[in-house]
């Protein structure tokens, strides 16, 4: 039985991924072999020895130290794109919201409504302080074109908008599905000096963190609109406030608003929704708990963030699963165990991501505790994990 743990509400259909005759899951338990999670900080996390696996539902690692999970052997997924609809069409709202000034004008009708006034009179009469530019004909900037930035490039050129994307580590399925009408940009000046409206949607990493600043807001056009629905790090909010207070950026909406940034003019404040959908949550949670399963009943990696995609069929009756640093004669050490054992390999494969390796090993035989230890004492090796059908 495999113990997983919740850190957040998890959608139901997810959960019933993880049969209950295989898999107690429950936020309220201890030595959990896998964890399934969303937004909840993991970062003073203490790991329990029985940890092989946390699947965060949704798109963004910033919450989940990667780092210490790899040095602890710990496979971390996400679930890529599960998210990228829900996120693309809270992105066109934001667009619109950013433009029409409908946040303000219902604030100010149900004001209107509430000191006695004639609404219907009074709607006629003040409209013409809300009145706010279309987006057609406008130009957009998209930095990031991964699952969501792709989306939401390709569906403003639908709304008459000239679109920029940059992303200098384009994958070829995202150029794939990118539209030929969005103009790609070699740099970020390019983005920031042309665009009406920006909107951001990488991840937020040490590269990442305050790009969005006085330098780079200087050189954006007067009453540029902004629009993050990535990470509230990406922008530094003191050089927000003050760009805002000047009018240089004439709204900027963020899914991640603080106390601070909740003050500045102009603000359009929404309580990170991006993926707060049945259908997203539902996505990512299924895909979280199938990757966690395959994982934990199979040893198969797929998305992960810090360890290689590896999914190999069965072909013994025994499976060792090691995860060991990027170095040169960990495998040799693991099949001179093996063959001093006299244990004949019946598969093998062995992938790497950057300073990390996995290696999956079928045999016929089970082995004693003693040799699955002496794989565990190779230099290099970080977990190793043994499965019988
Ligand atoms: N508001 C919300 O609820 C949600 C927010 N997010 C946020 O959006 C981010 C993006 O999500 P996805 O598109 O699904 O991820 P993704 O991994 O598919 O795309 C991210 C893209 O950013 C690019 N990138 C990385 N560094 C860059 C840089 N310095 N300049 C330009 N491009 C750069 C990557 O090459 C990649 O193509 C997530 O990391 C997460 O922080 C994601 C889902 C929901
Ligand atoms: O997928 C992401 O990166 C998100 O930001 C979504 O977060 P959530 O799962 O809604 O807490």
């Amino acid at each position: 039985m495999f113990r997983i743990k919740t850190l957040n509400k998890i959608s139901p259909a997810g959960l019933s991924v993880l049969e209950q005759s295989r898999f107690a899951v429950s936020s309220d338990l201890c030595d959990e072999d896998g964890v399934l999670v969303r937004s909840a900080d993991m970062h003073a996390y203490a790991f329990p020895d029985s940890l092989r696996a946390i699947a965060r539902a949704g798109a963004g690692t910033n919450n989940i130290p990667v780092d210490r999970c790899s040095e602890a052997g710990i496979v971390v997924f996400n679930t890529p794109g599960a998210n990228a609809n829900a996120v693309k069409e809270l992105a066109v709202c934001g667009l619109l919201l950013a433009s029409r000034k409908v946040v303000d004008g219902a604030a100010w009708v149900r004001t209107q409504a509430g000191m006695g006034a004639d609404v219907e009179q009074a709607v006629e009469k003040g409209k013409s302080q809300f009145v706010g530019p279309e987006l057609m004909g406008k130009t957009l900037g998209v930095v990031g074109l991964g699952a969501i930035g792709v989306q939401v490039a390709n569906i403003a050129t639908k709304l008459g908008m000239t679109v920029y994307g940059y992303d200098p580590f384009l994958s070829v399925d995202a150029a794939l599905s990118l539209s030929r009408l969005v103009h790609r940009a070699l740099d970020l000046e390019t983005i920031y000096k042309n665009c009406d409206y920006i909107t951001v949607h990488v991840p937020l990493t040490p590269d990442t963190r305050g790009m969005i600043c006085t330098d780079s807001i200087q050189m954006m056009k007067g009453g540029v609109r902004i629009l993050n629905l990535a990470r509230g790090g990406l922008v530094n909010d003191d050089d927000m406030l003050l760009a805002l207070e000047s009018g240089k950026v004439a709204a900027y909406v963020t899914d991640f608003p603080n106390n601070k940034i909740v003050q500045g003019k102009n603000v359009i404040p929404i309580p990170h929704l991006g993926a707060s959908s049945p259908e997203s949550e539902e996505n990512c949670a299924v895909m979280a708990a199938q990757q966690l399963r395959e994982y934990l009943e199979n040893g198969n990696i797929k998305n992960s963030v810090n360890l290689p995609t590896l999914e190999q069929e069965w072909s013994g009756i025994a499976r060792l699963c090691i995860i060991h640093r990027n170095i040169p004669g960990t495998i040799a050490g693991i099949t001179k165990v093996l063959s001093e054992e006299n244990v004949n390999v019946e598969n093998m494969t062995n992938k790497s991501k950057k300073d990390y390796a996995y290696t999956v090993v079928d045999i016929n035989a089970k082995i004693k505790d003693l040799v699955v230890d002496e794989i565990r004492a190779i230099d290099g090796v970080l977990r190793v994990r043994f499965l019988s059908h």
